[in-house]
């Protein structure tokens, strides 16, 4: 299953949450315990959300839910398969399970979603079986900084391959660490083959525009939506913004009076190892 182009994927911790994001035209929904901001709030391990949240969620609404397990963990991935849930997302928004390797995502009869940084840590995700992909961002931050350094990144470093020639593709396949193969499919497409979402500190409907201007297909929102102070709002307001990312002054009426939106953290203020996008590269 690839997500629509223009489509907002929203984090939510319960069947209410979920219905708010369906009633805004969500694309999806992800079912985890904690928004990301919660998380880095918290502390401690953060796991695989309770199977029981994650019915209620999918009793809740008609669209595809997802669910986040932790990277490498294949229990909690093969518990979520058995669930019958429509998407997991191997997530570093979790305590990585595994500091060595991700979950070989072809052996898995649901798809599944990946965060990268690169273009690098996007082929190695396609390689074990990735579906989808999100540039990480800086999840729970509310600061849509690393969000667009990713993504630019990626995108440039596609373009870049798109003019190699053969000999060329296999050193940077080398340098990459990428799986050669996932290059040339690359290469050939002339895109990543598969739908690549922006995640990780869209706060404003004029942040999940630039990820759409930059080239994303799409957003996901977690804390952004459900840590400011109208989520109502700011979910329909973002799913708008999304699908009307070049609406300029459609995105100022949506911004008007919205609200106050969630507080954001600057990214040299986080300790070392609180970047969540280093996980799991
Ligand atoms: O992991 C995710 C995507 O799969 C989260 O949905 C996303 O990163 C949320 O970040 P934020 O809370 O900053 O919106």
């Amino acid at each position: 299953m690839q997500f629509q182009y223009g489509g907002v994927i929203m984090d939510v911790i319960n069947a209410e949450q979920a219905k708010v994001a369906e009633a805004a035209g969500a694309v999806a929904v992800m079912a985890l315990e904690r928004v990301p901001s919660d998380i880095r709030a918290a502390g401690g391990v953060a796991r695989m959300a309770d199977p029981r949240i994650i019915e209620e969620v999918k009793s809740a609404v008609s669209i595809p839910v997802m669910a986040k397990a932790r990277i490498g963990h294949i229990s909690e991935a093969r518990v979520l398969e058995a669930l019958g849930i429509d998407y997991i997302d191997e997530s570093e928004v979790l305590t990585p399970a595994d500091e060595e390797f991700h979950l070989l995502k072809s052996s898995f009869s649901v798809p599944f979603v990946c965060g990268a940084r690169d273009l690098g840590e996007a082929a190695r995700r396609l390689g074990e079986g990735a579906q989808m992909l999100r540039t990480k961002g800086e999840p729970g931050t509310g600061n849509i900084v690393e969000a667009v350094r990713h993504l630019r990144k990626v995108n440039a470093q596609v373009t870049r391959i798109v003019h190699m020639n053969d000999d060329e593709l296999m050193a940077e396949a080398r340098d990459l660490g990428a799986p050669y193969d996932v290059l040339l499919e690359i290469r050939e497409k002339k895109r990543l083959p598969v739908t690549n979402y922006a995640a990780g500190g869209v706060a404003t409907p004029a942040d999940a525009a630039l990820m759409m201007e930059l080239g994303a297909d799409g957003v996901f929102v977690g804390s952004g939506i459900f840590k400011s102070d109208n989520p109502e709002k700011f979910a329909e307001a973002i799913v708008q913004a999304t699908r009307n990312y070049k609406d300029y002054a459609l995105i100022g009426e949506l911004s008007k009076g919205i609200g106050t939106p969630m507080k954001g953290l600057e990214i040299g203020a986080l300790a070392a190892g609180e970047r969540m996008s280093e996980r799991g590269i």
